[in-house]
């Protein structure tokens, strides 16, 4: 069984969205503390919020989840970061996968971000969004992990005490021996972290042939939806969610997550901005938008966001928490109101409601976007969306709120 540690939960939902998809019956909790044993899962994801904390918690959070996932009968582990390899120079990407191999007594790690389905790919080490270099985009300017150079071993390096090496691609379009025998040399000479060119899925699915049999590999959904694709496929369900009034909860500040809103907006869906005044708390901020939300129309779906582009965000104020917390709070009144639909924008922000709805684990559904499946918390019966900033198309918004209305 395939044990995957995913460090942010929207990240969770896409590699089980890609699980799923690859045709694995894959288990989605977002608790390493899993109380009951797998089932028929061939697959485990346990999504956390590792990402930007402190090196030492995400270290020390990580084992605790692989010692879950080993406990539930995982024999192949997947440290999923995220396909724009989110990290600073601390970590966590590095320090995480060093404390997973440590622990599983793994050599070499095989490492991509690649996953060419969402656009993301690397050649020559250098981590590409469609056209642009990682550190020529949006990521430039993210308000936690701002990402200001491309080259991923440049990047891994200062995380890390192991050494960092690419397998270009001319080795990986050499097939999944050449790749084999580039592992293996790279070992014997002392690499500890091994990053590999990927720019097409049939690139990913060779890095899989010949990975397969390893112990620990860490990427994005990419790679490890291309090993999936390996195993055979079972008979999963995958369902839709039910119709209804959708909240959408935004504090993604990426420019896709931007782009929705604006979409959302001028569609004519009704939209309220949190904007916090200096001195104002997380449940003042909520109290305000519940407000207004119990002011539209009982079938209405509206958006609520916090979302603003770098040039007009308060950059001498550090208000990402307050905006967390703040959607943390207004998910928790909302689902408490009876609301079954939710779509949260933004993997912290998304981390931080589903820690204030108490969601432990939850069944993977439909995909709504690419990487974003609807996912199902059967204790609350709440359906959710967990959006990565920069997934779905610009219309995403409109879409998931005309489908509650037309279902
Ligand atoms: N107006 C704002 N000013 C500053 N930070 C914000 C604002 N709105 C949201 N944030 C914060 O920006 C961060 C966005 O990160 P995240 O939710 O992971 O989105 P993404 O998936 O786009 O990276 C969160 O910490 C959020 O609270
Ligand atoms: O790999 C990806 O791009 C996503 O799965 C992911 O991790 C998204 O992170 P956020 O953009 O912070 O939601």
């Amino acid at each position: 069984m395939i044990g995957v540690i995913a460090d942010d939960v929207t990240g969770a939902t896409d590699v089980a969205a890609a699980l799923s998809r690859s045709g694995l019956r894959t288990l989605l909790s977002l608790t390493a503390d899993i109380g009951e044993g797998a089932g028929d899962a061939d697959a485990i994801v346990i999504g956390l919020k590792t990402r930007s904390i402190a090196v030492q918690d995400a270290v020390a959070q990580s084992l605790a989840a692989l010692a879950a996932l080993q406990r539930l009968g995982a024999d192949r582990f997947y440290l999923k970061y995220c396909s724009t390899f989110d990290s600073t120079a601390e970590g966590n990407i590095g320090p995480v996968t060093e404390a997973l191999a440590a622990e599983l007594g793994a050599g070499i790690v095989v490492t991509t971000p690649a996953a060419p389905l969402h656009g993301r790919t690397v050649y020559r080490g250098h981590l590409f969004v469609g056209d642009a270099l990682l550190h020529e985009t949006h990521m430039r300017e993210h308000p936690v992990t701002p990402m200001r150079d491309s080259s991923v071993p440049r990047l891994l390096a200062p995380q890390v005490t192991g050494t960092v090496d690419l397998l270009p691609l001319e080795t990986v379009r050499d097939g999944a021996e050449s790749v084999r025998a580039g592992i293996a040399a790279a070992a014997a000479s002392g690499i500890a972290h091994l990053v590999v060119d990927a720019v097409i899925e049939a690139d990913l699915a060779v890095i899989a042939e010949a990975v397969d049999g390893d112990v620990l590999v860490a990427g994005s959904a990419g790679l490890i939806g291309a090993i999936a694709l390996r195993r055979p496929a079972s008979d999963r369900v995958v369902a839709g969610p039910p119709s209804g009034r959708t909240a959408i909860l935004a504090g993604s500040c990426s420019r896709r997550t931007l782009e929705q809103i604006a979409r959302f907006r001028a569609s004519g869906g009704e939209a309220f901005q949190l904007v916090a005044e200096p001195g104002e708390s997380a449940s003042e901020l909520a109290e305000s938008a519940l407000a207004w939300w119990d002011a539209q129309p009982a079938d209405a779906s509206a958006l609520i966001y916090s979302s603003s582009p770098a040039e007009e965000r308060d950059a001498s104020r550090d208000l990402g928490a307050l905006y967390e917390q703040t959607a943390g709070l207004i998910a928790t009144q909302l689902a408490d109101r009876g609301l079954h639909r939710m779509l949260i924008a933004g993997g912290e922000t998304s981390g931080e409601v589903v820690k204030a709805l108490g969601t432990r684990t939850a069944v993977v559904g439909e995909e709504a976007a690419l990487g974003a499946p609807w996912i199902h918390d059967t204790d609350r019966d709440l359906h959710l969306v967990l959006k990565s900033g920069n997934f779905g198309d610009p219309d995403l918004f409109v879409d998931v709120a005309r489908s509650g209305e037309a279902r």
